[in-house]
This record gives structure tokens, sequence and C-alpha cells, in this order.
């Protein structure tokens, strides 16, 4: 019967990682997805600019919004105090189900929560719910990851939702290819935000790509 590209992307990490090694299902991700098939995954190089951002900031509270297999869900997780909440939504339920598979299988199962699947486009009744559920006030650093067309509208609820404050920090992936052109454009042109690029690649390829970071400053 046939196997989807999650599917062989969770038999690659469990046949080739270490249980409760976070940092070998990232280079069993990684080799797989070089060597046999492209996946979206953030991929080594912009992982190590995530790393470094996530170091730097040291949250306390995350959200991730996109989580598809759980790559980048482990290199974030694996990097976290103790007492920080993580929390990565992804409205895909085969998505969800694998992340949920490569999350355990690296050991990190009690750090993350991933957000129940909701209906797509359902993200401006999650985002209070976020509030109440988790007991969160605001996140230190939201990962954007998700459909590119929601970077935008989905920044504006949490910002109308009060869950980002002086200080936030949010990274987002892919503003190049596929691109979120509206966010760039507004986040540049907004005094609330202080926003630069690091250079980079496409996962896996010779593209080029940026990791967006925007640090509120307002
Ligand atoms: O579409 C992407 N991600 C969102 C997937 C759907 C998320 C669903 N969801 C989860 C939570 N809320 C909504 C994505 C695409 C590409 C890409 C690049 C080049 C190419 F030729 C084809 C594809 C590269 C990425 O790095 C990406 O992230
Ligand atoms: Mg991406």
């Amino acid at each position: 019967s046939f196997v989807s590209l999650r599917q062989r992307i969770l038999s690659a990490v469990q046949k080739n990682a270490t249980r409760g090694d976070p940092r070998s299902v990232i280079r069993a991700i990684d080799q797989f997805c070089s060597q046999k098939e492209w996946a979206m995954n953030v991929g080594n190089e912009k992982g190590c600019i995530l790393d470094s951002v996530v170091s730097e900031v040291n949250p306390a509270t995350v959200l991730e919004l996109g989580t598809y297999c759980g790559y980048s869900t482990v290199r974030i997780a694996s990097l976290l105090p103790p007492y920080a909440k993580f929390i990565t939504l992804e409205f895909n339920p085969d998505f969800a189900a694998v992340a949920r598979q490569v999350i355990a299988w690296a050991g990190l199962e009690d750090k993350v929560k991933i957000k129940p699947c909701l209906v797509e486009g359902a993200s401006s009744d999650w985002i209070p719910k976020i509030k109440e559920q988790f007991g969160i006030k605001t996140f230190d650093l939201v990962f954007l990851d998700h459909w590119k067309e929601h970077y935008l509208s989905d920044t504006k609820l949490m910002e109308e939702c009060g869950l980002l404050r002086k200080g936030s920090v949010l990274l987002a992936d892919n503003v190049i290819c596929p691109g979120a052109p509206d966010y760039v454009e507004y986040v540049r042109s907004s005094p609330r935000y202080k926003s630069h690029y690091f250079r980079s690649h496409l996962e896996y390829t010779k593209a080029e790509e940026n990791l967006w970071y925007l640090g509120i400053i307002e």
C-alpha cells in the first residue's frame, strides 16, 4: 500500500535515530531529505540560525505555527529550559500524528504541547483559547512556518489578543519561497517592529532564502 512521505520520514527516524537523542533525530531527517526525498523541514542551515535565535532569546514561552513532521519542534524543544511552555500548532491531522511520534522518539514529549487539529482557517478562534487553555500571558518567541498567506493575519491576531509584548521575537521561515510579501511589507513599514533577515538557503537546496527576524519594540 502507498506509504506517504511523512511516514517515510518517520520510518527513517525510527530506523536511524537513537531514542531520546534529539540531535540524532534531526540528523536522520536531514540525511533522508538531502539524500532521498526533499521535504519542507526548515533544514539544517536555517535550523542553525533558528537554534541561535532560540538560545539568544532563551524563551519561557514559545509558539510554533506549522509543526509538519516536528523537525523544528525538536530543534526548539531541545534548547528550552525545563520550565518553558512550548505550543506548536498543526492544522493537518496527518502531519500532527507523525510529529507526535517524531517528538516522542526524541524524548521531548513532555516539553511540547501539540495543539489539537482545528479546522483550517479557524485561527481566529484558537488565539484567545491559547491564553486560557495554557495559562500563557504573552509569547517570548513565535516561529512562523505555516501557511505563508496567514503570516500577516495571524501576527495581527496575536497582537489584538495581547499575546505579544515589547521584546517578543517573531522568526518567520520562507519569506522568499514560497514567500510572504504582504507580511514583509507590513512589518518593514511599521514603527512597532525592528526587523532584519538572516541570509540562508531553501532547505536542502541552493536557492536563496531568508529567515525574517522581527523584534517588537513598542
Ligand atoms: O508551505 C509550507 N509550509 C506550510 C505547510 C502547510 C502548513 C499547514 N498548517 C499548519 C499549521 N497551520 C497551517 C512550506 C513550503 C515550502 C516550499 C518551498 C519550495 C517549494 F517548491 C515547495 C514548497 C518550504 C517551506 O519551508 C514551507 O514551510
Ligand atoms: Mg518552512
